[in-house]
């Protein structure tokens, strides 16, 4: 259920000729094994797969994400490395689904977050499909102190809000989520960007609007002005203590990101995507993210696995 980090899945290019000037992502990444006791994170970001297509089966989806991880891993391998003296990057392995015992594996990887933020690191979870998120949550949800709001952004063409009273899939993470701080006693705080309208059924809305859920479509991202938008985040920001951040790939247009399990014909462009995630990213309140649904055997020429690596590279710099 759990694979370590090595050395086999960081690699690629290297210009020895050029030093330490010449270095790259796979040859400064500290590899962790997650089984046993690990260092202080310091603030750190490490990155855990979660490899799993599970729910993207029992969604009547196309299987394959579970090769997402290493996909992932592989574009950022050959990285150049122009990071701040100050910061490490610590590859962390993978959580593996085994036997279709998705809700195991999600508990799993809970733990592994848990453990993580407990050590003082920032969690950066490659999956695997949208069900990814419901473990990733069930280890940032023990993190959140009395009183705390935890706000959960979601850049995705669906709202993930799907019954799960058959079963748990990778179409029902964020109501999951939504039960389980009700339970609690917490509120639900959930922010949509990217929405298709097609690609949601009214039952989708009628949900997102019993919880209400904030959302802003694709069709209005592209056309509205980004201040507006950028507005409308904050205002999201300013009434929550704690952000955990998901990006489905498939909020991007199919052109940009072709690998994955449910391809979105008229989705956003990365320009449309970025500055809003680096807004996010800057408020300090991010407590852990992840990056889903990369389906590499439906890619083309690494185009989805190279979009997730290179946000990943411009968010972490901006991760406070
Ligand atoms: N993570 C899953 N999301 C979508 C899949 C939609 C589709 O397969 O067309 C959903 O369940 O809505
Ligand atoms: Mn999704
Ligand atoms: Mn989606």
């Amino acid at each position: 259920m759990y694979k370590p980090s090595d050395k086999t899945t960081w690699n690629g290019r290297m210009d020895l000729q050029d030093g330490v000037l010449g270095l790259r992502w796979h040859q400064i990444i500290h590899l962790l094994d997650l089984s046993r006791d690990v260092p202080d994170g310091e603030g750190n970001v490490v990155f855990l797969g979660f490899s799993c297509d599970e729910g993207v089966r029992r969604n009547q989806g196309r299987v394959g994400a579970a090769a997402g991880p290493a996909a992932i891993r592989k574009a950022m391998s050959v990285f150049a490395d122009h990071l701040p003296e100050d910061m490490q990057l610590y590859g962390g392995g993978d959580v593996i689904c085994a036997n279709q015992r998705l809700e195991e594996a999600q508990v799993q990887l809970g733990k592994k977050v848990e453990m993580l933020l407990r050590k003082g690191f920032k969690p950066l979870v490659l999956g695997g499909g949208h069900e990814t998120a419901y473990g990733h949550f069930l280890g940032i949800q023990p993190h959140l102190r009395e009183g705390e709001q935890l706000g959960i952004i979601n850049f995705d063409a669906h709202f993930d809000l799907r019954s799960y009273h058959q079963q748990p899939s990778s179409g029902s993470p964020f109501l999951q989520m939504a039960h389980d701080l009700e339970a609690t006693g917490k509120e639900f705080h959930y922010l949509c960007l990217g929405i298709q309208e097609y690609g949601n059924t009214r039952k989708l809305f009628q949900t997102a609007a019993d919880l209400g859920v904030d959302f802003i479509t694709a069709q209005t991202l592209q056309l509205e002005k980004k201040t507006a938008h950028l507005k409308k985040i904050k205002s999201f920001l300013e009434k929550i203590d704690r952000v955990y951040l998901s990006i489905d790939l498939d909020v991007f247009a199919a052109a940009f990101a072709p690998g994955v399990s449910a391809p979105t014909a008229l989705g956003l462009t990365p320009q449309d995507v970025l500055p809003l995630l680096q807004e996010i990213m800057r408020s300090g309140k991010v407590l852990s993210l992840d990056i889903v649904e990369l389906n590499p055997a439906f890619d083309l020429d690494q185009r989805t696995a190279k979009l997730a690596a290179s946000l990943i590279y411009h968010l972490i710099k901006e991760w406070r």
